[in-house]
């Protein structure tokens, strides 16, 4: 192959050190070597990442490589979020380019997470076109570029309590993701992780307003149907279980990490209560937890959480509305109960209850949610007679078409990204 040809078809990805962002831009990347683009693609993470996508995770077409772990790995485990943007934001673009140097192609364009606030200006410097990648709602990146717009636009109404959920809290962090939104703009292009179908106010918004071309690409997670991914070592367990479960008679939970322990406490009691079966990730004390929800469930510390979403006998989703697990949600046609915690959660349940009238928000303030709350709202949530909830199970398999069609050859998301593909090939040999 001619030597610029070959070089112009090579494109380098590098997400945000942290696992949504990077398994969000790893998807993304299966799709684009999927694309009969003839791309070569070099995938980037920080070392201590590379465990989590190694053989088979990632394509033989898709390279892996690494540079050194230039973050203290207590930043890593969220322990000082402003210190771990900091730290992305002023020490990876040095050894990004050493790599970049030492690659054995020369790079014909870069995908960034728009994290990655040096990226566009780093592209430029080099003369390399970036598409800056976005793994969130496009609503979201409207809030973050100029959250007024919108809601002066009336497309998504936004309580003055949300507004300063999302922007309270450390004015360094909040500086840096705003610095971050601007220059994303000095990119060459911006790629959402969402689709047309259930963002397009937000969408044209976009590409009305910013100055670079817009694609949204979404949703960014491993496509698939039960019946298609091969099983875990670990997943005999809880999927014997949901096998033996009645259809749409069980509440997937996936509180993690997130929640403290007196909030666990209260869910594990509230889940008891009410009296419905469920599956609750809860990734440390499985034991207590499990003794104190009671026998109608099982709690486990991980689980294959699409695969799972996609199982018959899963009615519902209690979820923090983290993008991935809506998208997934979303892909799956199941309903939400929506549990928002921090960042742009609470965008994510507007969109969810809101805009698209598949789930019910259970958390409505910053104080810790009561049992008998949450006793009376899985309730009512998983009631398969109740009128509302029969409503909302019809509209998230309406939207759940929608995400099909879209991802489907001459769907939206589809399309867009073979527009961009196209772009990267003429970008690259101009
Ligand atoms: O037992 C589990 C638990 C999680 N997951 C997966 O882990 C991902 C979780 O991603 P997400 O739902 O986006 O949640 P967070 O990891 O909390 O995401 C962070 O990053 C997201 C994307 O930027 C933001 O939307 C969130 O607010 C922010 O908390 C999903 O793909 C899940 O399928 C599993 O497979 N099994």
């Amino acid at each position: 192959m001619d030597s610029q040809l070959f070089a112009s078809r090579h494109v380098v990805i590098i997400p945000h050190p942290s696992r949504s962002h990077i398994n969000a831009m790893l998807n993304f990347s299966k799709l684009l070597a999927s694309s009969n683009g003839g791309l070569h693609l070099t995938f980037v993470v920080t070392e201590e990442w590379l465990g989590l996508i190694g053989s088979p995770a990632a394509p033989r077409n898709i390279r892996l490589r690494s540079i050194p772990n230039v973050i203290p790995s207590e930043f890593v485990r969220g322990a000082d979020m402003p210190g771990f943007f900091a730290a992305v934001q002023s020490k990876m673009e040095g050894p990004f380019e050493e790599l970049v140097d030492q690659l054995e192609l020369p790079v014909g364009f870069i995908v960034a997470d728009t994290f990655l606030s040096w990226a566009p200006e780093f592209g430029n410097r080099r003369n390399i076109p970036v598409a800056s990648f976005w793994p969130m709602a496009a609503s979201t990146f409207s809030v973050r570029w100029n959250f007024d717009l919108l809601i002066s636009n009336g497309h998504l109404s936004i309580d003055i309590s949300d507004i300063l959920v999302i922007f309270h809290g450390n004015l360094d962090l909040r500086n840096r993701i705003h610095g971050a939104v601007s220059l994303a703009a000095k990119a060459n292009c911006l790629l959402v992780a969402s689709f047309h179908e259930v963002e397009t106010h937000a969408i044209e918004l976009l590409k009305a307003k910013l100055p670079l071309p817009v694609y949204s690409l979404g949703p960014c997670i491993p496509y698939m149907t039960a019946e298609n991914r091969a099983m875990g070592p670990h997943d005999a367990d809880y999927f014997n279980w949901l096998d033996s479960q009645p259809k749409s008679s069980v509440l997937l939970c996936v509180f993690w990490q997130l929640c403290n322990r007196a909030q666990m406490d209260e869910i594990a009691t509230g889940l008891r209560a009410s009296g419905a079966r469920f599956l609750w990730i809860a990734r440390n004390d499985v034991t207590r937890l499990q003794h104190l929800s009671g026998e109608m469930g099982l709690v486990v510390p991980w689980c294959d959480q699409l695969k799972v979403l996609c199982h018959s006998s899963v009615g519902g989703f209690l979820t923090h509305c983290g993008w991935n697990s809506t998208m997934e949600c979303v892909f799956a046609g199941k309903i939400m109960l929506s549990f928002p915690l921090s960042a742009e959660q609470f965008i994510n349940t507007k969109l969810i209850v809101e805009d698209w009238k598949v789930g019910m928000k259970l958390k409505n303030h910053e104080k810790i949610v009561e049992r008998e709350e949450i006793a009376r709202n899985v309730q009512r949530f998983m009631d398969l007679e109740n009128d509302e909830g029969k409503q909302l199970r019809k509209r998230a398999r309406e939207l759940q078409e929608a995400c099909k069609r879209a991802i489907e050859k001459a769907g939206s998301s589809y399309t867009n990204l073979h527009t961009f593909v196209g772009d990267v090939l003429r970008g690259c040999s101009s």
